[in-house]
């Protein structure tokens, strides 16, 4: 045990150096804590990767039982025609623009008609949305019931998404949709429910609370359930209130899981209880689209916002995309943006749902051409006028590295990825390197343009912080009810 200080000793130390002490010993906390947290995200993601590894290293034995169907297979759909669906579908597709369907469509929408069960697992932009609801509406077509089916996602942006291929396929056949999701009105959502609607698209905590507190509303009725980001939706914040779903929705009926990026861990797979079903897999387990060209740009330590601007010169008039890893990042980062004047607008789950519904319409719509977004906007949304993703924060988990550049070169458009990695995303880069199986090649940026930005954004930077602080004032004060989060947004804060 190491002699402690004697008292008269400890009486020397002056406050100045007791101060100084202090300080320095904050900063060794304050250092140490930040390699810990870097330790623990690293091993957190590298246990979650190597999980997802080993389990799909074997899971192809001993999984759920599945038949693979790979795209080399020619398939024998080259039209909706070829699909035999009614009418009605057929000129949706039409009106849609659909000329033919997609690998995934193709492959999967055959099945569901026969009545599978189906994993489906296809690139980002690939068409999954199209290709679980045909085969949902061809049903319901003949059977014409109420609480039909119900689709679940991991967000809510998503959920109001995916209702709009609903109503766009369904537009011939009176299809009465509902969206039943977290941060909007409860009475008006019972209402919705109360007309009987044929497809619930919900988030699962909002769908819950209504299964549990709205009378006279069940999924006795049920008949089709949809998982799409199915791994998502089958991690473990969503757990507890998934299983309470499972256990009072039918088991008599059929399941769908769809993503772009897979669980292959056999427990999960078999909590949404699927009967025999066929995995449809056109893409390999986790990969990118050809025409999205993916780079890097290492930042050195106190630059990345400069890099962040210099890059947004080079893209000036693009619709970009810029994903931040927390909450406040994504509210400074469009403030910064926006005080140096880009038309930034920023999308994060401590705005309310009327605020980041307004910010993703604004963008979409192209009233502003810089989204700045936590990855509660990385899956599922699609706005085909993307151009540029940028990770200005690198995601700790590879599948949201895939999600994320996939909201770019959709449906067979080309777009481009820039990540700004820092000394502490090395290990991070390496693992998406991996998972995606390819070499990120290195952007390096205009050194003179950098060292001319960087004195501008430090000052736009500082009044960022400022205003950021000042909004998170605001909203503590507000007293905003700490609902439940629907979104499986796990890293804001
Ligand atoms: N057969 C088709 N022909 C042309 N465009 C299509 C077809 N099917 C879907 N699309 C369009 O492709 C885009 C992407 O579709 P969708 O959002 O369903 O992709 P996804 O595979 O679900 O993507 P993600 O994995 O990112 O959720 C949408 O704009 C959709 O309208």
């Amino acid at each position: 045990m190491a002699p402690s200080i004697s008292g008269k000793v400890k009486k020397k130390i002056s406050k100045a150096e007791k101060k100084e002490t202090a300080s320095s010993l904050a900063e060794k906390i304050k250092k140490k804590a930040l390699l810990e947290r870097q330790k623990s995200e690293k091993s957190k993601s590298k246990d979650q990767n190597n999980q997802d590894q080993d389990a799909s290293n074997s899971q192809s034995k001993n999984s759920v039982e599945t038949v693979d169907v790979e795209e080399s297979q020619e398939s024998k759909i080259n039209s909706f025609a070829d699909l035999k669906l009614i009418p009605e579908l057929l000129e949706a597709c039409q009106g849609m623009k659909f000329d033919k369907p997609t690998p995934i469509q193709a492959e999967a929408i055959p099945y569901g008609l026969e009545g599978r069960d189906i994993i489906g697992l296809a690139q980002t932009g690939s068409g999954k949305t199209a290709a679980f609801s045909i085969p949902i509406l061809q049903a319901l077509w003949h059977a014409q019931t109420p609480y039909f089916a119900c689709v679940l996602a991991p967000t809510r942006e998503l959920a109001y998404q995916i209702r709009e291929t609903f109503d766009a396929l369904g537009s011939g056949m009176g299809l009465r949709c509902v969206t039943i999701v977290g941060g909007m009105d409860m009475m008006d959502q019972a209402r919705d429910l109360m007309r009987k609607p044929h497809v619930i698209v919900a988030t699962p905590g909002r769908l819950m609370d209504h299964l549990e507190h709205t009378k006279g509303f069940s999924l006795r009725a049920l008949k089709f359930l949809v998982m799409d980001e199915a791994d998502r939706l089958l991690d473990m914040e969503f757990g507890p209130v998934l299983d309470k779903i499972f256990k009072i929705i039918p088991r008599e009926r059929t399941t769908y899981l769809f993503s772009a990026t897979m669980t292959s861990k056999i427990e999960k797979l078999q909590r949404a209880s699927l009967t025999n079903p066929v995995r449809v897999a056109v893409s390999n387990k986790y990969s990118t689209v050809d025409t999205l060209i993916q780079t890097l740009m290492v930042v050195p330590e106190g630059y990345k916002n400069t890099y962040l601007i210099y890059l947004l010169n080079e893209f000036v008039g693009k619709s970009i995309i810029i994903f931040t890893r927390t909450c406040a990042h994504a509210q400074r980062t469009a403030l910064l943006s926006r005080l140096l004047g880009f038309s930034a607008i920023p999308l994060h789950g401590q705005l309310t749902q009327s605020q980041r519904l307004g910010a993703l319409n604004k963008f979409k719509a192209g009233d502003r051409n810089i989204l700045v977004a936590t990855d509660v906007a990385a899956r599922g949304l699609d706005i085909p006028s993307v151009d540029v993703v940028i990770n200005y924060d690198i995601p700790t988990d590879s599948k949201a590295y895939i999600h994320r550049v996939g909201r770019t070169a959709r449906a067979g458009r080309s777009g481009k990825s820039i990540s700004l990695v820092t000394q502490y995303d090395l290990e991070l880069i390496l693992r998406i390197e991996d998972v995606i199986d390819m070499k990120l090649p290195k952007e390096v940026p205009d050194r003179d343009i950098i060292v001319s930005l960087h004195e501008t954004v430090d000052k736009a930077t500082a009044e960022a912080i400022r205003e950021t602080k000042e909004f998170q004032e605001n909203r503590s004060n507000k007293g905003r009810k700490k609902g439940r989060r629907d979104d499986a947004d796990r890293e804001e804060r």
